[in-house]
């Protein structure tokens, strides 16, 4: 069985999810302040795209070629509580809004692959670091994702 990834249409898909979301961000008045600060990257939606290819059975250039770790990812997110549990479901809306536009297959099993893969990811892992940037551990893998939900780790 092919992967979520693949059955997405592959990298060229997410690079358009991850741009298309992030516009939907910067469109949204809570949404868009994080993602106006001057010193975010310029390569934001690639390393976006691919996090969530690598998450959902792609290839590990994000953890790789992109030396991304999970603990930078929630380094990133982390120390901003109540801020999440308020952009969470916006953010979300704002992937699942994008899916015409950026390609995403019309198949409901592939889309809502990927919208529950965002809305735990949004709600569980990204929300466990509310209290302090201080709090990430170095050591964090990056969860995986398939048609069965999380995928335990290795
Ligand atoms: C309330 C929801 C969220 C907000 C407001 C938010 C905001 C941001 C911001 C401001 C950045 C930094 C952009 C930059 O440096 O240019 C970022 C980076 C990133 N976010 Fe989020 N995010 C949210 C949820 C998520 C979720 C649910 C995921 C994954 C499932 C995610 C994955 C990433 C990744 C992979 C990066 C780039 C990390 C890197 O540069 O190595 N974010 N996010």
């Amino acid at each position: 069985m092919s992967t979520i990834y693949e059955a997405a249409g592959g990298m060229d898909v997410f690079v358009r999810l991850a741009e298309a979301t992030h516009q939907r961000c910067l469109a949204d008045p809570l949404l868009q302040h994080p993602f106006s600060h001057a010193d975010n990257q310029p390569d934001h939606t690639d390393r976006l795209a691919a996090y969530w290819a690598e998450a959902l059975g792609g290839p590990p250039t994000y953890t790789t070629t992109m030396r991304g770790s999970e603990s930078h990812v929630q380094r990133l997110h982390a120390g901003e509580a109540d801020y999440a549990v308020e952009a969470s479901p916006r953010f979300v809306q704002c992937v699942v809004d994008s899916f015409d536009e950026a390609g995403v297959p019309a198949d409901p099993e592939v889309r809502q692959a990927i919208a529950d893969y965002v809305t735990w990811a949004a709600t569980g892992p990204f929300q466990a670091w509310g209290r302090s940037k201080d709090d990430v551990p170095d050591d964090l893998v990056m969860p995986h994702w398939d048609w069965d939900g999380p995928v335990p780790p290795a």
